[in-house]
């Protein structure tokens, strides 16, 4: 048992030792996680490893079993339902792989409803929402139903929709999912740029290596736990997916925790060490993946 500490003040999200079992199958066992302000924090691995799980605590939708989680000071884990609802509506935004939209409402009216949800004056959602669809494109959707759109379309709405709350944490999970290769990019760089003009920090789950280079930082599960990340200057095994997984031979910068500190137990979420322990869970993933390579060593 260890006593309740709050995070470091730099972190907007904290996670500390999470276990969650689903279905009496481990999903997380024992992840810490740092998520800074403004921060475009990519959570990689590959399916079934735990990345919904994840956001899914992080964003106060599930209860872990077992650790914490902190949204600035104040803790997550120990809301009741209906607190952690308001924080969900009034701080976070949310996009889910397949588009999620009210099939009665057109375009522009799915992607005004978070504003509207959160109390705002419907002629005001109006026109973000509107300046929200141009900017993703689908300018001239605004007035079609659900129906009447692509599956591509249908996520840029619920893109939208999330941007346009302007939200203090967006969880995006795998939300290129749906969208040609082709649009993948132009829809992503759109995500990335808004979030950073607006201050919006930013997990997104994803599996392809690819996407995972438009953001800040990396981090990686495998079997619901966090993987180490080594960066290996002028190799691209990140770029291509490929973790070393377990025990795989590191060298490098960051490689000084080796495959000891793991993922779960006392450490700090972020590779600092957190603010009780020295030694962190994943000491290299404070690094940047952009134009690196890493193996993973599984912990
Ligand atoms: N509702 C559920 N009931 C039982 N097991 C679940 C449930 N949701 C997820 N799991 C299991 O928990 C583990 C983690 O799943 P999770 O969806 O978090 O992984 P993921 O990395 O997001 O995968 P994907 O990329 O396919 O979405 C997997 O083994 C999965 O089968």
């Amino acid at each position: 048992m260890y006593a309740m500490v709050a995070p470091p003040d730099n972190d907007v999200l904290w996670a500390r030792a999470l276990h969650v079992t689903l279905n009496g199958s481990p999903a997380l066992t024992g992840v810490s996680l740092g998520v800074r302000e403004r921060e475009i924090l990519a959570v990689g691995g590959p399916r079934g490893s735990g990345k919904t799980t994840l956001l899914r605590c992080l964003s106060g939708q599930l209860l872990p079993h077992q650790g914490e989680v902190w949204f600035n000071s104040t803790p997550v884990h120990t809301m009741g339902p209906l607190v952690r609802e308001r924080l969900r509506r009034d701080r976070f935004g949310w996009i889910d792989p397949q588009p999620r939209l009210v099939p009665e409402l057109n375009a522009w009216e799915n992607a005004a409803l978070g504003l509207m949800l959160r109390g705002g004056a419907r002629r005001l959602a109006r026109v973000a929402a509107h300046e929200w669809l141009e900017r993703l494109d689908i300018g001239d959707c605004a007035r079609k139903r659900p129906h009447a759109l692509t599956q591509s379309e249908r996520q840029r709405v619920s893109i939208a929709r999330a941007l346009a709350c302007t939200p203090s944490v967006l969880f995006a999970d795998e939300p290129t999912a749906p969208l040609h290769r082709a649009d993948r990019a132009h829809v992503l760089r759109t995500l990335t740029t808004a979030a950073r003009s607006h201050g919006i920090t930013v997990v997104l789950a994803t599996h392809d290596a690819e996407v995972a280079t438009l953001a800040d930082r990396t981090v990686t599960l495998l079997d619901g736990r966090r993987v180490h990340t080594v960066h290996l200057p002028g190799d691209d095994l990140v770029r291509a997916g490929v973790g070393g997984g377990a025990g795989a031979s590191a060298s490098g910068k960051s490689g000084g925790s080796g495959g000891s500190g793991g993922a779960g137990g006392s450490g700090g979420p972020d590779g600092s060490g957190g603010p009780n322990s020295p030694a962190g869970p994943a000491a290299s993933d404070g690094s940047d993946t952009e134009g690196r390579a890493a193996c993973s060593l599984s912990v």
